[in-house]
This record gives C-alpha cells, structure tokens and sequence, in this order.
C-alpha cells in the first residue's frame, strides 16, 4: 500500500542536520530519497552479518550528498539495496515519491524501477566499447520504449550540456578517462531518473578532473531536479559537499558537510 506523503507535521523538529542542505530547499519539498530504518542481513544464524542495522535518510530533489565510511561499514550495501539491486531485511525506502520497500518490494517489475527511477554512475566508465557514444547514451532511453531518433536527440543534448557533445561519434576507446566518464553521467541521467547513486566516480581521475566530476554532478543535480548521492572515500572532494551521511557500523550518521563546492 502506498503510504501518503508525510505532513509538516510529522516531519522531525528543525534542526541544524535535519532539514535539507540545498538552499532553497524547503521541508514541503517531497525527498527524492526516503529511507526509514532500512536494515539488511546477509544469510543466516551464526553466519549472518547486518550490514545495515537501521538506516535513516532523506535527500530532496536536486541536492547532492556524500556517504562516507570505513571499509566494511555497509556504503555498498546500501547502494545496493537503494539501487535495488538487492532485497533489504527490513524498513522503508521510497525513490521520487513511489514506495519501493516497506518490509517486502512494493513495486512487482524492478527492472521498470530501476530504469524508471535510478541512475547508476561506477568508478569506472563501463562504455560498451562496439557503440559510439551517442548509442552508448541512447540505448538506455531506447529500451524504455522511445524512437532511436527521440533516443539520440535526447542523448546528444546531454552530451553538449556535458561538453563531450563534438565527441557524440567517436568510440568510448577514442576518449580521455575524464571524457568517458561525462559520457557514463550522461547516460545516467538520460531517462531523467529522480534518483542517481554514484558510487566511487572520482576515484581514478587526477583532482582537477575529480572536481569537475563533481561541479557537473551539482549543475545536473540542479537542472534536472535529481537527488545524488556520492559514496566516496575521495579527500579531494569530500570537502564540497553541504551533507554529509557517514555510515558506521551499519548505522547512518547525519553531518554538516564543509559545503566549498567544487
Ligand atoms: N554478499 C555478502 N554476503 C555476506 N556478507 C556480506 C556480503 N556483502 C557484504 N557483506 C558484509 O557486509 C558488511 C558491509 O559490507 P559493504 O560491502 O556494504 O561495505 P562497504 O562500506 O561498501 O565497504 P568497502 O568500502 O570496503 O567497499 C561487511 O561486513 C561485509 O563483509
């Protein structure tokens, strides 16, 4: 059942950490990402681990946070389990206003919700290496139903709002590593998804180019309304980001991020 949209009301008292850290951001705003005490646990008896032990999260549409956190702590599960790509145990989560999992998947075709809903950006580009780049784009939006011409429109647009547009023909082999990953965010954001999740996106790249991964992450964020989250372990790029959510030990930690920018 889906839950109705929860009232001023009953949202947490104000304070320093609980609202959310876009300027302009309003605590009406509907989150792109809701998650209440969401728990996973892998396998069974003495051999279960909880990874996640009762997480809590809200992102608003448009903002873009870090998940920080030790080896271990449970970034790449929650990833998974936002992603749905795995089950959680246990909680809540909703992506772009839908109830996705409230004990058990509230939506039957997760691939649909996947590709309706998330974006995915790795640390390393993962380009199909035998389509040029505009296909690399496109073929996303193509297998959402769309005309190949509407597919290729929509992806040289983001292509030139990347400013990789003049390298829409030329094969992902042909690019820089900081080329190729523009076009992985491109293909990211292609189907307009409310919610990206990068993980990692900074890690190979030199600290000019991590930066500008990021600068493009925040303009996106705002033009397209997409919340992001960036797990990282980057002491680079750390410092940019408004808020913070540090995971430990299964648990998530809400923090004032130093909030410079990229
Ligand atoms: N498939 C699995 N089966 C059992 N335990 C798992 C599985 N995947 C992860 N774990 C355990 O869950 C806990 C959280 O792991 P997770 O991979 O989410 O951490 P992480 O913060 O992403 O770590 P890293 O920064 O090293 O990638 C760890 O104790 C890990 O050993």
């Amino acid at each position: 059942m889906e839950r109705p949209p929860r009232s001023l009301r009953s949202l947490p008292p104000e304070g320093v950490l609980s609202g959310f850290g876009r300027p302009g951001a309003t605590e009406l705003d509907m989150p792109a990402i809701e998650v209440r005490g969401l728990s996973k646990r892998y396998g069974e008896g003495d051999a279960a681990v909880d990874a996640l032990k009762g997480v809590d999260m809200r992102i608003a549409p448009g903002e873009v946070v870090g998940l920080i956190g030790p080896s271990g702590s449970g970034k790449s599960t929650l990833l998974k389990c936002l992603g749905a790509v795995i089950e959680p145990t246990g909680g809540y989560m909703a992506l772009g206003g839908r109830t996705a999992f409230d004990g058990g998947w509230k939506i039957r075709d997760l691939r649909s919700l996947r590709r309706d809903n998330i974006g995915f950006v790795f640390q390393a580009p993962y380009l199909i290496p035998f389509l040029d780049v505009t296909d690399n784009v496109a073929l996303l939006p193509m297998l959402a139903g769309k005309s190949n011409r509407e597919a290729r429109r929509q992806a040289v647009e983001l292509l030139e709002a990347l400013d990789v547009g003049h390298r829409a023909k030329a094969a992902p082999s042909e690019l820089s590593g900081g080329e190729q990953q523009r076009v992985a965010i491109a293909r990211a954001l292609v189907n307009r998804p409310p919610v990206v999740l990068a993980d990692e996106p900074t890690a190979p790249l030199d600290s000019e180019r991590a930066l500008n991964v990021v600068r493009i992450l925040n303009r996106m964020a705002e033009q397209y309304r997409t919340a992001i989250i960036v797990v990282t372990h980057d002491e680079k790029i750390i410092p940019t980001f408004r808020r913070l959510y540090r995971i430990r030990d299964g648990r998530t930690f809400e923090e004032a991020g130093e909030g410079r920018g990229p």
